[in-house]
């Protein structure tokens, strides 16, 4: 069953139309990434379900309860921004309380609730420290905890990894899905980062220009993506019309040798330059008008002549009126 659903969401702000008939049903337990070009609507598909952006048509339900008519207060979800937005006045254990206070829980329920969070968050040594004191890594763990206290059915993430650096972001994002699997509560997060997406998430959502282009389990998006505007959307950077289709591939999927190593597609051509890409070298070549890139495992002097080969399930095919075969 869907523990989320939208179902033909549309917003409009003025003249822009924002989201355009949005249907989608997130499953219960499910992690859902919203991924797509900045501008897309991810932010607005995720603040609909927070009762922070008013539809202009459709409905969302929560179970089989419609919450589009909710103030955001009386939805009971709860959503962690980039931000952290915690209150800088208040220390670590008193941001959990917080929104335990708001609903009415006794003190002694809620120092048991914030006990057991820290606990969980593996910051109980931090519960009177200043939030000021608080590395970035462990207040959106706090922002996280604050919004998982109360149980909300839905937990909503917009981009909440974005702000930290690279190393802190891979341990958070592990730290995530390892505490959303034990919790196993839906959650539906917003990201531009198509890595974060991939390795997060049981479904991705591939949006664009206000709608849902492609619903699909990371593999499958990657490497079935919908259209060609997706597929160069998630890194195909090569391009090979072919009667009137189009073939498409990954730079990082096709060899660049005097030999052609693969069957799918080969074609010979001429290097045009060869950079370091640690590992391997990035080799551009001239193939008649077109310029393709794959990797090989020598530097190329520009010019020699090479050939560029890809194996077949690494092509992608598109035709102008259909879908990726
Ligand atoms: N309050 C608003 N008034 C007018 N236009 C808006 C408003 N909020 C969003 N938009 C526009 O709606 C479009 C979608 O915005 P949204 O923030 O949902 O996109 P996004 O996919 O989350 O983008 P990003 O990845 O850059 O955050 C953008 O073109 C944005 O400029």
């Amino acid at each position: 069953m869907a523990a989320l659903e939208l179902e033909n969401v549309s917003i409009r702000i003025g003249q822009a139309r924002i989201l355009n008939d949005v249907s989608l049903q997130v499953p219960a337990g499910s992690f859902t990434c919203l991924l797509g070009p900045s501008g897309c609507g991810k932010t607005t598909l995720l603040r609909s379900v927070a009762g922070f952006a008013p539809l202009s048509a459709g409905d969302i339900r929560i179970g089989d309860r419609s919450i589009a008519g909710l103030p955001p207060e009386r939805r009971e979800t709860a959503m962690v921004f980039q931000s952290y937005a915690l209150w800088p006045h208040m220390n670590v254990g008193e941001n959990l309380a917080y929104p335990l206070k708001l609903r009415g829980v006794s003190r002694g329920e809620r120092e048991r609730r914030v006990a057991a969070m820290l606990e969980r968050l593996d910051l109980a040594h931090c519960a009177k420290r200043p939030i000021g004191a608080l590395s970035g890594g462990q207040r959106q763990r706090i922002a996280l905890g604050r919004a998982l206290i109360i149980d909300p059915p839905i937990l909503l993430l917009d981009e909440p990894l974005s702000n930290l650096d690279a190393a802190i972001r891979r341990t958070l994002r592990t730290e995530l899905r390892d505490l959303q699997r034990r919790l196993g509560i839906t959650t539906l997060m917003v990201t531009h980062d198509q890595e974060e997406a991939l390795s997060l998430a049981d479904r991705i959502v591939l949006m664009r220009d206000g709608r849902i282009i492609q619903v699909a389990d990371p593999e499958t998006l990657y490497t079935a993506p919908a259209d060609l505007d997706t597929a160069r959307f998630l890194g195909v950077d090569n391009l090979v019309p072919e009667g009137g289709a189009t073939l498409a591939f990954r730079s990082t999927q096709a060899h660049a040798g005097p030999r052609a190593l693969h069957a799918g597609l080969r074609r010979q051509g001429r290097v045009i330059d060869s950079t370091y890409a640690g590992g391997a070298w990035r080799i551009r070549l001239a193939v008649a008008e077109l310029e393709l890139t794959a990797m090989g495992e020598a530097s190329l002097a520009a010019g020699t002549p090479a050939w560029i080969s890809v194996p077949d399930h690494a092509l992608m095919r598109f035709d102008a009126h259909r879908d990726a075969a």
